[in-house]
């Protein structure tokens, strides 16, 4: 069922002189999804986003929100705001002044401004940190007040590039967390664009895998890391083996091989690697035709019949864990 604020692609198109950076895309992303476009440099993540926000013209095709066709509004009448990779926060401008700015822009007085900024501030926890100036901030309490500006508008849509990327490590799990807590909160579409995959897998309710200007996959996250269309997905995602059977190749998760005698299994081939990963133990062997293939064991299934490098291993799996793969 369509929803008013759902956001629609419609073939849409960007083209910068004779590069297609976005091939004629189509997509719905229902209202309310946090969602994630995941793929490698290059692929069109940022373009399709620009072209959402209004930072960049539609080349052909068209967005529709709630219906609606967007495409050419000017960016602040959209309906979407966007949190940019850099903040982009006014480094004269205290913290309370950038969440504002887009209120005095739009002439609302200054009581009232102050008022809504800080309701935002709160809303992202830096409440204590208004009349800083952004240079006083951490990166992680710069990305929050990059939120608190974004949201300001009350946005239908809040579109994220990379909005984890400035920061550590550590602080990036945590604002993910945050990001999601806050997306739940508010119940309004989320479209983040990032060429993580544990980023995306953390975060969405559904990803889009974006190559070479198209869509290679889009579907929930849980049934586009189990059951990958093509062998890019499969391989972007990680954790998968790629396998190529005489019918055709196939994807299997690591963690779904079994290891075996080689007289018993489906593929026989020797072990090249074994790396201990803490909780599991990953094993490659060299199977037929040069392929690798990589198989994650629990280390308790690992140490309790130990292997070596060099031996001769089999490699199986259940039918029900193997995807066909297309083209
Ligand atoms: N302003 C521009 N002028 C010309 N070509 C551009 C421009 N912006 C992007 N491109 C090209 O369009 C293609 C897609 O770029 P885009 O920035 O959308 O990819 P991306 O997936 O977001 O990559 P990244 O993860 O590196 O940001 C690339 O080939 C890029 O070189």
């Amino acid at each position: 069922m369509r929803s008013e604020l759902d956001l629609e692609l419609v073939t849409l198109t960007k083209r910068y002189g004779d590069t297609v950076a976005v091939d004629a895309i189509n997509h719905l992303f229902h209202a309310g999804t946090y969602a994630c476009l995941l793929g490698p440099s290059g692929c069109g993540k940022s373009s399709t986003l620009r072209m959402l926000a209004g930072h960049e013209a539609v080349s052909d095709g068209a967005i529709l929100l709630g219906g609606r066709d967007i495409s050419s509004m000017p960016p602040a009448k959209r309906g979407t705001a966007m949190m940019f990779q850099s903040y982009a926060l006014f480094p004269h401008l205290s913290v309370i002044e950038n969440v504002a700015f887009s209120l005095r822009m739009k002439g609302v007085d200054a009581a009232k401004r102050r008022s809504r900024a800080g309701e935002m501030l709160e809303l992202v926890d830096m409440t204590g940190f208004a009349e800083r100036l952004p240079a006083q901030l951490s990166g992680g309490q710069q990305q929050r007040v990059a939120l608190a500006r974004a949201l300001i508008t009350e946005p239908q849509v809040l579109l994220l590039d990379e909005p984890l990327s400035a920061l550590d490590p550590f602080l990036r799990i945590r604002m993910r967390a945050e990001l999601r807590k806050l997306q739940r909160e508010l119940g309004i579409t989320f479209i983040h664009v990032t060429h993580g995959q544990d980023e995306a897998l953390a975060l969405a309710d559904e990803i889009v895998v974006m190559n070479n200007a198209v869509i290679e996959q889009a579907g929930p996250t849980r049934e586009v890391f189990d059951a990958p269309a093509t062998a890019f997905v499969a391989r972007f995602i990680g954790a998968h083996n790629v396998i190529a059977l005489p019918e055709g190749p196939i994807a299997v998760r690591s963690d779904a091989l079994r290891v075996t005698t080689p007289d018993a299994a489906r593929l026989a081939g020797r072990i090249t690697a074994i790396e201990y990963q803490g909780t599991h133990v990953s094993l490659t062997a060299a199977v037929a035709g040069e392929q690798e293939v990589t198989a994650l064991l629990t280390d308790r299934d690992f140490f309790g019949a130990p292997k070596d490098v060099g031996e001769a291993v089999g490699l199986d799996w259940d039918g029900q864990d193997a995807h066909a793969l297309r083209g």
